[in-house]
């Protein structure tokens, strides 16, 4: 496969993915020997407006840190931290169990509640965006190409018909579909298919390779429609089809309830830890081709170890580490916990300088190195942040960090003072969901007709445009038939 082989200071050495809107790459800065991934495109501009929402999110907990934008020539490029795998099957995967794929659901969750509170919508939640982070405690939701704000100066954007469908056919909800203008409610219907999928390995509706465009939305979204739940749900607990029934019947502007739906995930996740019923924890034996580990040295230099064999080989120097034990270890759960352990303790180790041992997958795909994460304190405030982006942490002398800043400057243009993001943490910071606290709904049937008659929204549902504009959503869908038996595949945005 072919890539640049270097962008700005980064020299690139593999290919992480590759989506509708240009590639991910891993990347190393050459003066401090970080590993990043950089996303580039070709299209000019199309990762501005990415960066910016990303600027804004990697200040929250347990979001991707994004630490610079690039102009070059040909393509533009936005850097990020390295994370680990997403989430989509690949081929010899096994199904991950009920358990994992709630904590993962909750995990998810989390995310899109901290976003949506943040204002914004993502509008392509799907398993492939859910990427483990370095060391496999946390899931991080990437990818917010497609993302956009739901609410303005604290007011819910005013709802739409005829939109433009974004996002991925096969998680995209069904007001998506419908051509309807997407707000939180939709995030979470994808979430629910996401978690479906997860579950079954696969979902029954399925997109014609050979059809593109507005046909394939509207083959995908019959085939949701007229999907028989029965079979959807086999042998699936009745909470999954609460959560997707739930999600169907919000309205536009509704907040979601999340506790709710934590509620009904954590009744299948039930270690303490979240984290903790992750099925790679849990049952190690399962993902142990673990072929190398990094070792850090507080927070500091790094050392891989290949496994060759019996043999480790340190790439950089030998390491004093008794491997035996390690590797007897990481079969058990105790190895689990005694990461946890470790990594709670991660930032107290770091400054007494002392050893930590974490072990990584070193295939390409799931290449990191924790030092990309240490470019960054995500404690600061953004304003520091921007002080210290791509801050190389070796000490460097005055003169090379003076001939390094110039020879950046000459390469891309730096835009990270897009917009002012000391005003809009001021601003996130005073917007607060309402948190309504619903009893747990208990289903005597599996039929999805037997929660019809609870409401879990607190607002009276006549203050939500989408029933005043009952009329003019009917009229729309009759449009949109139409418009489908017409038209010529175009008039479509997404893969
Ligand atoms: N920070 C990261 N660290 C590691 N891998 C990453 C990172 N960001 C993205 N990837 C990998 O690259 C893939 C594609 O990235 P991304 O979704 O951002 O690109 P895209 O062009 O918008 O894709 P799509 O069109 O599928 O939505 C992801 O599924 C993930 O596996």
């Amino acid at each position: 496969m072919e890539f640049p082989k270097k962008i700005g200071p980064y020299t690139i050495f593999g290919t992480l993915g590759r989506g509708g809107f240009g590639q991910v790459y891993i990347g190393r800065e050459a003066k401090t020997l970080i590993n990043y991934a950089l996303k580039v495109s070709t299209e000019k501009d199309s990762l501005k407006k990415e960066y910016k929402i990303l600027r804004k999110l990697s200040q929250l907990k347990s979001f991707m840190r994004v630490y610079e934008y690039g102009i070059l020539e040909d393509f533009d490029f936005m850097v990020m931290e390295l994370l680990g795998k997403n989430l989509e099957y690949k081929n010899n995967d096994s199904f991950l169990s009920l358990q994992s794929i709630s904590a993962i659901g909750i995990e998810i969750l989390n995310r899109i509640e901290a976003m949506h509170n943040a204002n914004i919508i993502h509008r392509d939640v799907k398993p492939s965006q859910f990427l483990l982070s370095n060391d496999k405690t946390n899931i991080y939701l990437v990818d917010y190409g497609m993302a956009g704000y739901y609410r303005v100066n604290n007011a819910h954007k005013a709802f739409k018909t005829r939109c433009r469908f974004r996002g991925s056919v096969t998680f995209a909800s069904i007001n998506n579909h419908m051509g309807f203008k997407q707000s939180r409610r939709d995030d979470l219907e994808s979430l629910c298919y996401s978690l479906l999928y997860l579950i079954k390995g696969d979902l029954p509706w399925k997109p014609d390779p050979n059809i593109q465009g507005f046909k394939k939305w509207k083959i995908v979204l019959n085939q949701k429609v007229n999907v028989n739940h029965d079979k959807l749900f086999q042998n699936i607990p009745l909470e999954f089809e609460n959560l997707l029934m739930y999600t169907r019947r919000l309205l536009y502007d509704q907040a979601p309830n999340y506790n709710y739906m934590r509620s009904l995930l954590s009744k299948f996740a039930t270690a303490e830890k979240n984290c903790m019923n992750f099925d790679w924890f849990l049952y190690p034996e399962r993902f142990n081709n673990v072929k190398s580990f990094v070792i850090s040295e507080g927070g500091k230099s790094f050392l891989h170890i290949k496994n060759d064999g019996a043999e480790f080989v340190s790439k950089r120097r030998e390491a004093k580490i008794d491997i035996k034990i390690f590797r007897k270890k990481s079969q058990s759960l105790e190895f689990s916990e005694a990461i946890i352990n470790s990594l709670s303790k991660k930032s107290k180790k770091a400054k007494k300088n002392k050893n930590s041992l974490i072990p990584i997958d070193f295939s390409l795909e799931n290449l990191s190195d924790r030092t990309s994460n240490t470019t960054k304190d995500p404690e600061l405030e953004p304003e520091d942040q921007d002080k210290i982006i791509i801050k190389p942490k070796a000490k460097k002398s005055k003169k090379a960090k003076k001939n390094l800043d110039k020879k950046r400057t000459k390469t891309y243009e730096n835009i990270n003072n897009l917009e002012s993001r000391a005003k809009l943490d001021r601003k996130n910071r005073s917007i607060k969901s309402p948190t309504v606290i619903l009893p747990e709904i208990t289903l005597l049937s599996q039929s999805s007709s037997t929660i019809n008659n609870i409401d879990e929204c607190l607002t009276p549902k006549n203050t939500f445009p989408e029933f005043l504009n009952k009329t003019k959503i009917l009229g729309a869908r009759d449009e949109f038939n139409d418009l489908m038996k017409n038209k010529p595949d175009n008039n479509c945005c997404v893969s």
